[in-house]
């Protein structure tokens, strides 16, 4: 029934998120687009939205007229964004998805204060399969205890532009989690030069540029005389949209409060 689809709005409209959202936003009856945005002055403002959408629906560039008119928000843009877009989500009272990484203790408090009056769902990878990853690899690390070391290592397209990725730190996060231990107090990221032996317990990162890749993770574990490696490989952002999207599906019933991709694949907590 028309009246029972939920109304997506999308931010970062031309970004090649953006527009992986809009597309399985179309190719899903239960879904109807609200309307989607850029920046203002952004080339692509005012240009229609393509096939299967009307040629009336264009990219507009107003956070409030979309979060006035949408039960959820999907953000994949930049965290110089972020704020704006939860002032506009607070005052249109819409949900929000929130997909965007590099961001900062700053961008979480202001996640947490929106997250007391809308629904929130902030998530570095969207995917099922790295939401199961995260799981194992806190598992694994609680299992095989400190004499393992860890590294995270990820591969991305040319044209990222926030390292580690957010899915890396995410995972770092829970082998850290695993541990018992806390991700600031023991990460090593960016070794260069005489940096010393690897420090016992520490968590390494590195990461790789280049090309079309959509995002390799691997998390190794590296005992004396073995090694066990956990990875998850991306062929194409569908499985990204298809998260957020069933993400904004399940977000647009709860009430108030942050939530995972744990919450909405009904995982216990960890
Ligand atoms: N959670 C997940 O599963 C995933 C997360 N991501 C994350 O999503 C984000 C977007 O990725 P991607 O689509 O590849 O990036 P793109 O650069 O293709 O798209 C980003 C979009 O956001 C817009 N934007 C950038 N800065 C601002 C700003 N300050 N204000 C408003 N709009 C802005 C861009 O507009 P303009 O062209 O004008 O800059 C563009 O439309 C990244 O943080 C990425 O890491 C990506 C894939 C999966
Ligand atoms: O920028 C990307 O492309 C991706 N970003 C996310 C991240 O930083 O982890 C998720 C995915 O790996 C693709």
């Amino acid at each position: 029934m028309a009246s029972s689809r939920i109304k997506i709005g999308v931010l970062g409209a031309g970004g090649r998120m953006g527009q992986a959202i809009i597309a399985g936003v179309g190719a899903d009856p239960q879904l109807v687009l609200a309307g989607a945005i850029e920046r203002a002055g952004h080339p692509l403002v005012g240009r229609p939205l393509g096939p299967p959408f009307p040629t009336s629906m264009t990219i507009c560039s107003n956070h409030g007229p979309l979060a006035n008119s949408s039960d959820v928000l999907v953000d994949f843009t930049a965290p110089a964004a972020l704020e704006a877009t939860l002032d506009a989500a607070l005052d249109g009272k819409a949900a929000i998805v929130i997909g965007t990484t590099g961001l900062e203790p700053r961008h979480h408090a202001l996640i947490d204060r929106a997250a007391r009056s809308i629904p929130v769902l902030q998530a570095a990878n969207t995917s099922l399969g790295v939401t199961l990853l995260a799981r194992l690899v806190a598992d694994a690390a609680r299992a095989l205890g400190p004499e393992w070391d860890i590294e995270i290592a990820e591969l991305h397209h040319r044209h990222k532009v926030d390292s580690p990725s957010g899915t890396a730190l995410a995972l770092g996060a829970a082998a850290a989690a695993g541990r018992g231990v806390d991700l600031a107090r023991v990460s090593d990221r960016g070794r260069d030069g005489i940096t010393g032996a690897r420090v016992a317990g520490h968590i390494g990162f590195a990461a790789l540029r280049g090309g079309s890749a959509a995002g390799d993770h691997s998390v190794l574990f590296a005992g004396d005389g073995e090694r066990i490696e956990l990875r998850h490989l991306a062929e194409n952002r569908d499985i990204f949209a298809r998260g957020a999207l069933r993400a904004a599906q399940w977000l647009a019933h709860q009430r108030p409060g942050r939530y995972t991709m744990d919450d909405v694949l009904g995982l216990p907590s960890r």
